[in-house]
């Protein structure tokens, strides 16, 4: 229990996908489930789509150790845009133009692209059933479950689990009705993120986002790279596009060794203390 401490924290977003970021590196500030829910509360806390955790990194090959948070109080493997604005942060400490961080999901090596642009190469598309995960052997190039409007998802892994819906029209979608239906469904042994996509041309996404033990928000990075990856692999786009969503747009690249590159910006908020209340 953490009731002596009060402890600073950084607010940043990627495109409005917004985080509290924690850097624990000198602190070894302890963090429970209920705290997670505390900071992230939007009235009662600081409020954020996921809670960052900087730790002191854990192999030789990484300047930090990442974890990520879910308002929900869970963990998630992977979080593309809080990797970016990570890197920025530590990049910014030493003047270095790229910086390595690890995470569940593996090394994830990033570099700056000039004022406020950070790329990571969030690693590899897992593509097997046992990679995304799900429940039971499938194609996951057809899923072949759907709620509502929604049919025959792509599913991809990157170092967590996405669901993309190809639909011919994301504002036709209302996706608060059927986002948590399928977030849980079954074959999501650990839920699933769930991505709508439009596409707009060969090199070209709409794509919009209910997220996993967060729900909708207006930016996901490694949904964006699961979203090209499934597009490409139905043969809908080449394998570089640039995918809008309701923040803005990330510039996404499937690299032939099966990387995914994502290139977007980071923005800072605000700094601020948390009170120790929030972390009883
Ligand atoms: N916003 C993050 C994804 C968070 C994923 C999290 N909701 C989960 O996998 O549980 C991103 O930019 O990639």
């Amino acid at each position: 229990m953490n009731t002596a401490i009060a402890h600073e924290f950084v607010k940043m977003h990627g495109l409005g996908n917004d985080f509290v970021v924690l850097d624990i590196r000198r602190s070894g500030l302890t963090l429970t489930a209920d705290a997670v829910r505390a900071i992230a509360d939007r009235r009662r806390g600081v409020g954020c789509d996921q809670l960052i955790v900087v730790e002191p990194p854990r192999g030789d090959n990484s300047t930090a150790w990442m974890t990520i948070y879910n308002p929900d109080g869970s963990e998630s493997g992977a979080c593309g845009n809080a990797t970016r604005c990570v890197a920025w942060l530590l990049m910014g400490e030493t003047g270095a133009d790229r910086v390595v961080i690890e995470t569940r999901a593996g090394l994830l090596k990033a570099e700056t692209r000039g004022d406020r642009m950070v790329a990571v190469d969030m690693g590899p598309a897992r593509l097997d059933w046992r990679d995304i995960p799900l429940a039971e052997a499938r194609d996951t190039l057809h899923l072949g479950i759907g709620l509502g409007p929604l049919s025959d998802p792509v599913g991809v892994s990157m170092g967590n689990p996405h669901a993309v819906f190809f639909v011919p029209d994301v504002a036709d979608v209302n996706l608060s009705s059927v986002g948590s239906g399928l977030e849980h469904h079954p074959l999501f042994p650990e839920r699933a993120n769930i991505e709508i996509v439009q596409v707009l041309g060969p090199e070209k996404l709409r794509m919009r986002v209910w997220e996993r033990g967060a729900g909708i928000t207006q930016a996901c990075g490694t949904g964006a790279c699961a979203s090209l990856v499934a597009a490409a692999r139905r043969g809908l786009t080449t394998r570089k596009a640039e995918v809008v969503l309701d923040g803005g747009s990330l510039f996404i690249e499937w690299l032939a060794d099966d990387h995914v590159l994502m290139t977007g910006p980071v923005a800072l908020a605000f700094r601020g203390t948390l009170d120790p209340s929030l972390m009883a």
